[in-house]
C-alpha cells in the first residue's frame, strides 16, 4: 500500500482523487488536508502527496514536502511567478510533478501542438480557445497557457509579448507573432481546450474534451505512484508518461 496524503480535500479535485484512491485498493488516505487541517503532520505520515488547492497554499505545501522529504504531485493552476521559483527550490530538495493537466489526451495534445507549430510554421495563426465551469478562479487555464508556452517556444519567440488575451475595441488587424488566448466560464464545463491554426484557405482545429474529472483524478494517481523513488527534480506528467527523453 502506497500511503497518500490530499490537499484541497473537500474541493472537486480533492473529492475524486480520494474517490479513485479508496476505490483502486493499492492507496491508503493517510491525510486528507483542506482549510483548517494541520499539514506536516499529515505529509509525515504519508509516502506522497497529491495537491490540488490554491496557488499560494500549494506553494507552502511544497515547502513543507521538501522539509519533510516527501515527494509531491501539483495539479493546482495559477502560480505566480514567485511561487513558481519556491515550487522550483522545493524541487531542488525533492521530486515534484507539477502539470496542469493530468489527463493522458491533453498531455498527447500538448505533444501534437508542438509538431503542428513547428510543420505549419508562420504561415498560420495559432489560436488556443479554453472553457471550464463557472466555479473556475484562475484565467486562462494553466492548460491553455502551457499550450501557448509549447507554440512560442516552437516560434523561438517570447509568450509574454506574443500572447494576446482576448480582444475588444478596435485591436486592429492581427499581427503575424500574436498568439491568441481565450478563456469561456460557463456552467458545469469539466475542461475544453481547443488549438486553432489558420493559414490562408485551411484551418487545424485540435480539441481535447475532459468528460469527467475521474480522468485528473486517475492521472495524478499514476503521476504520485511514478515519482515515489525518484531523484530531486521538476517532473511534467510528459516525463510519467514516457512522452519526452531526458538526457
Ligand atoms: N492538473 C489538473 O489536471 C487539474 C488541475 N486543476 C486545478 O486544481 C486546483 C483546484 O481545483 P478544484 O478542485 O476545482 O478547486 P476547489 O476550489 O473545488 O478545491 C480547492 C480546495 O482547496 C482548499 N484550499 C484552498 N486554500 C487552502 C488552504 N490555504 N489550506 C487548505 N485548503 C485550502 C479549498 O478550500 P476553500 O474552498 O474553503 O478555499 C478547496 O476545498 C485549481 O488550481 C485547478 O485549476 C483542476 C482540475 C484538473
Ligand atoms: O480548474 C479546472 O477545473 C481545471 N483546471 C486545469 C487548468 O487550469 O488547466 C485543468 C482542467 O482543464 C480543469
Amino acid at each position: 500500500m502506497i500511503r497518500l496524503a490530499v490537499t484541497g480535500a473537500k474541493g472537486r479535485m480533492g473529492r475524486a482523487v480520494l474517490a479513485q484512491a479508496r476505490r483502486l485498493g493499492e492507496w491508503e488516505v493517510a491525510g486528507a488536508i483542506d482549510q483548517g487541517d494541520a499539514l506536516e503532520p499529515a505529509l509525515l505520515r504519508s509516502d506522497v502527496a497529491i495537491d490540488f488547492s490554491s496557488h499560494a497554499f500549494s506553494t507552502v505545501v511544497a515547502e513543507a514536502s521538501a522539509a519533510a522529504g516527501k515527494p509531491l504531485v501539483i495539479g493546482t493552476t495559477g502560480h505566480l511567478p514567485e511561487e513558481l521559483l519556491r515550487v522550483r527550490r522545493a524541487a531542488e530538495r525533492i521530486p515534484i510533478v507539477r502539470a496542469p493537466n493530468f489527463s493522458t489526451g491533453v498531455n498527447l495534445l500538448f505533444y501534437l501542438v508542438r509538431k503542428a507549430a513547428a510543420v505549419l510554421g508562420e504561415g498560420f495563426d495559432p489560436e488556443i480557445v479554453e472553457a471550464h465551469h463557472r466555479e473556475k478562479r484562475d484565467a486562462p487555464s494553466g492548460t491553455a497557457r502551457r499550450l501557448a508556452e509549447i507554440v512560442a517556444e516552437v516560434r523561438g519567440i517570447s509568450l509574454e509579448k506574443a500572447a494576446r488575451y482576448g480582444r475588444e475595441g478596435e485591436p486592429g488587424p492581427r499581427k503575424a507573432e500574436e498568439i491568441g488566448i481565450h478563456a469561456i466560464r460557463a456552467g458545469q464545463i469539466v475542461g475544453l481546450h481547443t488549438v486553432l491554426f489558420a493559414g490562408s484557405g485551411e484551418v487545424l482545429e485540435l480539441t481535447h474534451r475532459a468528460e469527467t474529472r475521474d480522468t485528473f483524478a486517475l492521472g495524478s494517481l499514476r503521476a504520485a505512484r511514478w515519482v515515489v523513488g525518484k531523484p530531486p527534480g521538476m517532473y511534467s506528467m510528459e516525463d510519467v508518461l514516457g512522452l519526452v527523453e531526458r538526457e
